[in-house]
């Protein structure tokens, strides 16, 4: 587990200035939250950091243990940008078949070796999918199709998780069951989660920030006590999201107040 620091990151689209000499730590086996408004930037800081820039971007992103951050990355959307063509098994298995080498086609090597494969059918059970693996997306309900994009990311096996909205086109329900599944699969990773509910930052984060203003900046973390996913019953955790909520209610507030001047 190894910490992950965004050093001066600076970003801008012409004469837009979305952040500029951001610092950030991501530490290492922990989930930090990100909330912030629309358009803010939320999603352009991880895009830097996968090294998926668009626009000029500047600062460093560094390892803790001195080992580039590249290659060690998984990324899940609000999107689960399955396959419609592939099984929910394929699906999963999308990176190894990608990785593929010439010298592996060339040699007629199975598309999955046995030990990918029962790997697969592994997580599938974790993710409650094994009667699933032969069927297509299409087939799948909106939570069934967030596990098995959860699946796919947890057979990258990579240390550091980007999730963009991962669960925000779920219902309440399924919502909550995928927070605590995504909690306990992704144990000692370390996780960046952008969301626009506080009640899951609150809920996941370790820390959690608010990215505002523009140039954005990131306010001071928040770091609720106690151990991840926290309880919905658990009083300051709601005391908590009534604080968040008031904060990010004041700033949709201001923007416009501030576009009259
Ligand atoms: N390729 C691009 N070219 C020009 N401007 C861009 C580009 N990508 C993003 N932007 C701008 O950068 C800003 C930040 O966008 P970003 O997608 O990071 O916001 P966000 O906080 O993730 O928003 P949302 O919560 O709505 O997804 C926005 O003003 C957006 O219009």
């Amino acid at each position: 587990m190894f910490d992950v620091i965004i050093q001066d990151a600076s970003l801008r689209f012409g004469n837009h200035c979305v952040f500029e000499k951001l610092n950030l730590t991501l530490k290492g086996g922990k989930w930090t939250c990100l909330l912030g408004g629309s358009g803010v930037g939320k999603t352009s800081l991880l895009r830097l950091i996968a090294d998926l820039p668009a626009g000029e971007t500047d600062g460093k992103i560094l390892c803790q243990d001195g080992f580039p951050v590249s290659n060690r990355i998984a990324w899940m959307a609000q999107q689960d940008l399955l396959l419609p063509w592939f099984t929910v098994l394929e699906n999963i298995t999308l990176g190894q078949r990608l990785r593929r080498s010439w010298a592996d086609i060339l040699k007629r090597r199975p598309i999955l070796p046995p030990e990918v494969q029962d790997k697969a059918m592994s997580i599938l059970e974790k993710v409650g999918l094994t009667e699933k693996a032969h069927v297509l997306p299409q087939t799948l309900s909106g939570g069934q199709r967030q596990r098995a994009a959860l699946a796919r990311t947890l057979m990258e096996n990579r240390p550091l998780v980007l999730m963009d909205e991962p669960f925000g086109a779920l219902d309440a329900i399924t919502r909550l069951n995928l927070q605590d599944l995504a909690c306990e699969l992704l144990k000692n990773r370390t996780v960046l989660l952008i969301t626009h509910d506080p009640l899951e930052a609150l809920r996941l984060g370790h820390d959690v920030y608010h990215l505002r203003g523009q140039p954005a900046q990131l306010t001071d973390a928040i770091t609720p006590p106690g151990e991840i996913p926290r309880s919905l019953e658990d009083n300051n955790l709601m005391a908590l999201q009534g604080k968040l909520l008031d904060r990010l209610r004041h700033e949709s507030l201001l923007e416009p107040l501030a576009g009259e001047q």
